[in-house]
């Protein structure tokens, strides 16, 4: 039946689930292989050279995580932390069921336990309960076959670059020509060999050709780039204070990691490195700007405001443009100033572009604005990391609302420390924050609704093991290279393999080994034949007890109260604390008077503008998600009706998110491809001799122009049929039929 369904096989629940070994064993055991022959070890690393080890960083040691003089440029934390919070709700539960212990103990005269003891029983509570099953590695073959399609040959992308993938596997970072003090830097980090995608790309940056690059998550992108640039900065000294290297990425963190990286290889040469992101001081920024640094480590937002704002810096000497996570900043709202970017660098300079996974439209980009770029794709699109083990634990249709019951188990017994927990809302993060500490675990968050504060902060405790488990949405699944993290989970599927990737990519980097384990519904299974179809090793599928899985499902419902309390908590500290900022400004105004504060900072595009840009994406992608699909409509209506949801619910939204955005990538990659800037390209030749389209006009032009019979028709229709309903006019216009039929039917009837 189960291949019917082309499901992941699970051992059916009536079966006798096998004994189980301890989660680190499971190696020995039988692999469950989904959609694929286990394949022989050795085949599994054949596109990560098996002669490659990654060395040990003790050279990085702790100050990697340089941080220090970002952290000053932040603003004070707020009054009390969630998890202090967290713990007063804790201390009340437990109080409590000390109380009604103790009174049930001299209601029946039994002899009174230590204080201690009884602490000691509460908070083991959950492992005795729970610790005794442990959940299953499937030991038998699965059913689920993937229909293997036949492997299109020539993608026809390597028509337009010339291709570099191929290397030579002997190549040291000797042989690279590189400085002494880059040589030094690379041994003071431990990095005996250069990994594949250094090898294939640091000798072609050095010829200043440009570069597409793409490999999987982990294998040493950031050096790639940045030894080939250093080793330019260094040979050709700067005439002038300017900068002449810059870095784009899409995230706040990541910035703040390639910025340590560029220090560390940069630390024993003269070359300077400056960090300008979101979230972070922007006098501190304006000024080291004006000093010139050789590269600047920029997240495209806060880079224009400061090519608008700071009239001293300007993007025209800038002799190597880098696209670190290149896709990632092509989508969601950051296209735009990404262009506007692009366009304000030097025509004369080098151009390389860097992904985990490349899109339709980063190769459209690519051939836009690199010229004659070299392709060096060292992995295929989408493969993950080599040593990854990817797991998944299927989650039965009419079991959605099981889903934090699984996560939760798996946390507290299986996965207990270096785990990143993948959500697909800041909502979902932050409760699953507030049930895990609840639960007693050490838990941390990292979402765009945190302060870029509590951002990092998060990060900083993930990385000094200070919390086991850091819950994240997709903010965190690009670039972060965070030591150790030996599992990722995901509450739910992301929404595109692309997405699945990156999240992924966050564990067995480097060499090291690592494990994924995700929850898969009904609706996201087509996701899952995907990984499986492309999947190098096996893929396994995990299940729990259900009698593990009920007993976590009650535990959460038992706790709702508490998690509502902490929220409250967190509302009331909230409005405490915008009353009091209130308060505080309405003081400074009256001390200072307006006139004390500086010229508002401008932007290329107006508030308006920027705020009309993001709600038609947002539209859009709603459009989309609803269109056809009542079902939806339905649901999200139900759901802000009731207020609060249900764990099904939740899940089901955070699907739906999922989705929604999906469908938006799928929608844009139907979208006709734009003519590509090749010489060799016919169709861009062909347009380029037709004559220039006018300048489009705009909405207002086209209502008050257009006179075709359609647009008359539709602005003498009158309102919609929803105005209409909202207006309380029920009745249709006489006489304005859809079709002949439905007129002889009315008439008919009538
Ligand atoms: N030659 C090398 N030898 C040993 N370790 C290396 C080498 N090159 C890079 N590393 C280490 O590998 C880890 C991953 O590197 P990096 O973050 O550059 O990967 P990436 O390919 O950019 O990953 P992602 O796609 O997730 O951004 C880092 O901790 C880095 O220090």
């Amino acid at each position: 039946m189960l291949s019917d369904l082309d499901l992941i096989g699970t051992i059916e629940d009536d079966e006798e689930v096998p004994e189980e070994p301890e989660s680190e064993e499971e190696d020995e055991e039988q692999p469950i292989v989904l959609g694929k022959k286990k394949q022989a070890k050795g085949k599994r690393s054949e596109d990560f050279n098996s002669d490659f080890v990654f060395a040990e960083r003790d050279g990085q040691g702790d100050d990697s995580w340089v941080m220090d003089d970002v952290m000053k440029q932040l603003k004070k934390r707020t009054a009390t932390s969630l998890d202090e919070k967290i713990e007063t709700v804790r201390k009340k539960r437990k109080n409590q069921v000390k109380a009604d212990k103790n009174n049930q103990q001299t209601e029946k005269e039994e002899d009174i336990k230590s204080e201690e003891e009884e602490e000691e029983d509460e908070d083991e509570e959950s492992a005795e309960e729970f610790s005794s099953e442990e959940e299953t590695v499937l030991t038998k073959a699965d059913t689920l076959r993937v229909k293997e399609k036949k492997k299109k040959k020539g993608t026809g992308k390597s028509g337009f670059f010339e291709d570099a993938s191929h290397f030579d596997e002997n190549l040291t970072f000797q042989d690279m020509n590189l400085s002494r003090p880059l040589l030094k830097a690379i041994s003071a980090l431990s990095f005996t060999q250069p990994t594949p995608i250094q090898k294939a790309c640091i000798p072609v940056g050095l010829l200043g050709r440009d570069i597409c690059a793409c490999a999987a998550t982990g294998t040493g992108k950031t050096a790639a780039f940045m030894l080939p640039v250093l080793e330019r900065l260094i040979y050709k000294p700067r005439e002038a204070p300017v900068t002449r290297v810059l870095v784009l990425v899409p995230t706040r963190e990541l910035g703040i990691q390639v910025h340590t990286v560029a220090k560390q290889l940069a630390q024993f040469t003269e070359v300077t490195c400056c960090l300008a992101v979101g979230g972070l001081d922007v006098k501190t920024q304006e000024a080291a700007l004006r000093a010139g640094p050789d590269i600047l480590i920029a997240t495209p937002g806060r880079l224009i405001d400061h090519l608008h704002n700071c009239p001293s810096f300007s993007l025209n000497a800038i002799e190597v443009l880098i696209l670190d996570e290149a896709d990632r900043m092509l989508d969601e709202y950051f296209e735009e100033q990404m262009k506007e970017i692009i366009r304000l660098c030097s025509h004369q300079r080098q151009t390389l572009l860097f992904s985990a996974t490349m899109s339709e439209e980063v190769q459209d980009l690519a051939a836009v604005s690199l010229r004659n770029p070299v392709r060096v794709f060292v992995n295929s699109n989408t493969d993950v990391a080599p040593f990854l083990r990817q797991e998944f634990v299927r989650v039965r249709p009419n079991r959605e609302g099981d889903r934090e019951a699984i996560v939760c188990a798996l946390l507290t017994r299986t996965f207990q420390d270096h785990v990143m927990l993948f959500t697909q809302t800041k909502k979902q993060a932050h409760r699953m924050h507030i049930v895990l500490g609840l639960m007693g675990l050490r838990v941390g968050e990292l979402h765009g609704n945190l302060s870029q504060t509590q951002r990092l902060e998060a990060l900083r405790r993930f990385k000094d093991e200070q919390i086991d488990i850091l819950v994240a949405t997709d903010v965190a699944a690009r670039g972060l290279d965070i030591q150790g993290v030996k599992t990722v989970i995901n509450l739910t599927m992301p929404a595109t393999m692309k997405h699945y990737v990156h999240r992924v990519g966050r564990t067995a980097r480097a060499g090291k080994a690592g494990r994924s384990v995700s929850l898969v519904g009904e609706e996201e299974r087509k996701l899952l034949k995907d990984i499986v179809k492309k999947a190098q090793a096996p893929v396994k599928a995990r299940i729990l007890p259900l009698d593990v899985i009920s007993k976590f499902r009650d535990k959460i419902k038992n706790m709702e109260k508490e998690v509502y309390a902490v929220l409250q908590l967190e509302k009331e500290e909230k409005e405490m604390q915008k009353s009091e900022s209130q308060i505080s400004s309405a003081e400074k105004k009256l001390h200072d008077g307006k006139e004390a504060q500086g010229p508002e900072r401008s932007w290329f595009q107006t508030r308006e503008e920027r705020k009309k840009e993001k709600l038609s994406h947002a539209l859009q992608e709603f459009d989309l998600a609803l269109r056809g699909k009542k079902k939806r409509k339905k649901f999200m209506a139900d759901a802000k009706k009731k207020g609060e949801m249900t764990a099904e619910e939740r899940s089901q939204f955070e699907i739906l998110k999922a989705q929604m955005y999906a469908e938006r990538v799928a929608k844009r990659d139907r979208k006709p491809k734009r003519a590509r800037a090749m010489p060799e390209d016919d169709e861009s030749a062909a347009k380029a001799s037709k004559p220039k389209k006018q300048k489009k006009n705009t909405v207002f032009d086209e209502e008050l122009t257009n006179t075709s019979r359609k647009a008359l028709k539709k602005y003498r229709a009158g309102p919609s049929f929803e105005d209409r309903k909202r207006l309380g006019i029920q009745q249709r216009r006489k006489g304005n039929f859809k079709s002949k039929s439905r007129y002889r039917r009315k008439s008919s009837n009538s």
